[in-house]
């Protein structure tokens, strides 16, 4: 390494020299706390991320970026405020110039992605859902800062209040775990609400889909209505999941044609695990697309 630094750089001190203050318009709130700065590579390495190539989004004044250079064999970055891609390219000038860290000025949720080996950011809360489905299929481990709330619906478990849409369809790419909570104090300036560590562990779910995008849209559709039956939310949100007929999978169904206990069609979609959502979406698809088997 060019630069062999014994301590790593003060956050303070490089919001200083980047002469910033976080606009929070632009989701902005900079980590300030050394301590959760420091923690962050550590949730990486305990679980062994292979950390050969870390992409971070949304680096800021680089505070996280100089912890991950510590650990990483080369960091890409993808920073969409310009003054401050320029401000990295400045004082990470040996890293750069060593081949170590490369800055990309432009949007996360247009650029082409690097062919990252991990991906550990504080991300910007008003992009971190599609920023998170940019990267979990991917099937890369990551640790991100979101919202806690946000972290916590990722995490949840079916029959918990939390669980939801954003479970099933996280969950769909890998084991999601809540790390850290971490308090408003620990950003510059503060944002409104908590937020929390999340770490994402790669693996294939432990049930088939056939077409994974269809699973999807029908996960999202069925949660819509939460508060209806499945009988009534598969056949009231046709225009959402897409299907041509949504009566008939709920039919076929209630007639025992299928492989699912009847039963199922008068519980919530809260109390329904990921793997009968997948034989569910199986079915629905099956029944209820025009080219479907039985469509
Ligand atoms: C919450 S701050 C985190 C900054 C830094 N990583 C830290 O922890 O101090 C989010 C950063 O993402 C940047 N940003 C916001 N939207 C972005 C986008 N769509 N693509 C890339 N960067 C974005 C902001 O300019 C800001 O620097």
């Amino acid at each position: 390494m060019t630069d062999a630094r014994d301590a790593p750089r003060n956050p303070d001190a490089l919001l200083r020299r980047a002469g910033v203050r976080g606009n929070p318009d632009r989701d902005q709130h900079f980590l300030v706390d050394d301590r959760v700065l420091d923690r962050l590579p550590d949730y990486a390495e305990e679980a062994d991320f292979d950390l050969s190539h870390v992409l971070e989004i949304g680096p800021g004044t680089g505070a996280l970026t100089d912890r991950l250079l510590g650990v990483a064999d080369e960091v890409t970055v993808i920073e969409r405020d310009r003054d401050l891609a320029a401000f990295l390219r400045e004082e990470f000038a040996d890293e750069i110039a060593a081949g170590r860290l490369t800055v990309v000025s432009g949007d996360a949720l247009d650029v082409e992605l690097p062919d990252f080996t991990a991906c550990i950011s504080n991300l910007p809360y008003g992009v971190s859902s599609e920023i998170t489905f940019r990267l979990l299929p991917r099937g890369k481990p990551t640790l991100l800062m979101f919202q806690k709330e946000f972290a916590e619906r990722m995490a949840a478990d079916v029959g918990t209040d939390d669980y939801g849409r954003l479970s099933v369809s996280a969950q769909h790419y890998a084991d999601v775990e809540v790390v850290e909570p971490v308090p408003k104090e620990a950003f510059s300036p503060p944002p409104e609400v908590e937020s929390a560590i999340v770490r994402t562990t790669p693996r294939a779910p432990d049930y088939e889909v056939e077409d994974e995008a269809f699973f999807l849209r029908f996960v999202k559709a069925v949660f819509t209505q939460r508060r209806k039956t499945l009988r009534n939310a598969i056949r009231n949100t046709g225009h959402i999941s897409g299907l041509d007929d949504a009566d008939a999978p709920v039919a076929a169904i209630a007639e025992g044609k299928t492989e699912l206990d009847p039963d199922v069609l008068g519980k919530r979609a809260g109390k329904i695990p990921p793997e009968t959502f997948a034989a569910l979406a199986t079915v629905a698809a099956e029944y209820g697309l025009d080219g479907g088997e039985n469509g």
